[in-house]
């Protein structure tokens, strides 16, 4: 089995420039899913990420007591209470992207807004499976809904999903359960691998300046705004998980630790280059 390195070849390819005639609905209506009264922070970054990541239009689904500190920091985000099923399942059909999982919590609250996500959630829609959500599909082997799914685990993650302890997670054996699971496997570690219909592509990049919380949801949170807005879904979560990284190692010449939101702050100045032509 041969692992294809994503290459910046590929990014020019998928982050095309900005048509003058086209306007946010041209850029995809993204839905995010998380943050309960503990982990408000996990869904403000997933949400931060989307939004600098060029999503046409940004909806957050969490918890009442993270309105604030959402609005606060990102006041391009619209906020809606997720104990408000009716509105939940509203915006998960109207999106074009959904990310459900950052803080969202593995009790009967999370495991409840799951299930109204994979109800509602259709066949055309890209649908990312991260944290709590990945937790709860495993703890409760619930039954995957048809869309373009997108799984976002770490190895502890993997391990739960997958049934593959992280001692055992080899290149045939993470290829056989990705298979069986279905979608888009994103593997997060150093160099993170992505299993997709048979193929593997490695990320080249990485730091352990990246080893801080919230890092994940940040990658959550770009596969979300890449894919509402390229339609190309493999295409866009490579190009997602390049980026995310290309930007931490830049960061990490100078400094011993990259904050996610640093991250977040510099992706619109990356995805301008790659829309460029190639000068050399
Ligand atoms: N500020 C916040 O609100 C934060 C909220 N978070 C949320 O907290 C929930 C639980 O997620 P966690 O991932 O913390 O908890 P988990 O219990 O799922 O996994 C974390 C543990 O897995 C182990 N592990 C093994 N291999 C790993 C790898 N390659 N990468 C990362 N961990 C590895 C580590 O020892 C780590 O302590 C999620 O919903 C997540 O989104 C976290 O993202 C942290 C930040
Ligand atoms: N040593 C490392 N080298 C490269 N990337 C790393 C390293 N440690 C963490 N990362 C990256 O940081 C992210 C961590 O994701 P995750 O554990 O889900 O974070 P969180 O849930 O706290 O947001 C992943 O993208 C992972 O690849
Ligand atoms: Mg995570």
């Amino acid at each position: 089995m041969s692992i294809q390195p994503i290459t910046e070849a590929m990014l020019r390819n998928v982050i095309a420039p900005r048509l003058a005639d086209s306007h946010k609905g041209t850029y995809g209506r993204l839905t995010l899913i998380g943050g309960n009264a503990q982990f408000g922070g996990a869904i403000i970054m997933a949400t931060t990420a989307g939004i600098y990541s060029g999503a046409g239009l940004t909806t957050t689904i969490t918890d009442p007591a993270n309105v604030t500190a959402l609005h606060t920091r990102m006041p391009e985000a619209m906020v809606v209470d997720f104990n408000n099923q009716a509105k939940l399942k509203e915006l998960v059909r109207g999106a074009t992207s959904i990310v459900v999982g950052p803080g969202l919590g593995n009790d009967d609250q999370g495991l409840r807004i799951l299930k109204d996500v994979f109800e509602v959630v259709s066949e055309k829609q890209v649908l990312i499976i991260d944290g709590s959500a990945i937790d709860l599909v495993a703890t409760h082997s619930l039954m995957l809904p048809a869309a373009k799914l997108i799984f976002t685990p770490h190895e502890m993650e993997w391990q739960r999903l997958s049934g593959i302890p992280i001692a055992e997670q080899t290149v045939a054996n993470n290829l056989q359960a990705a298979a069986k699971i279905g979608g888009i496997i994103v593997l997060k570690k150093h160099h993170t691998q992505i299993a997709s219909d048979g193929q593997l592509f490695e990320n080249p990049g990485g730091t352990p300046a990246m080893a801080t919380g919230g890092m994940g949801d940040t990658l959550a949170g770009m596969i979300g705004g890449f894919t509402a807005q390229f339609a190309d879904t493999l295409g866009a979560v490579l190009a997602a998980v390049y980026i995310h990284s290309q930007i931490a190692d830049d960061l990490a010449h100078n400094a011993y630790v990259v904050l996610p939101t640093q991250i977040s702050e510099e992706i619109p100045w990356y995805m301008k280059q790659y829309s460029l032509p190639k000068t050399n």
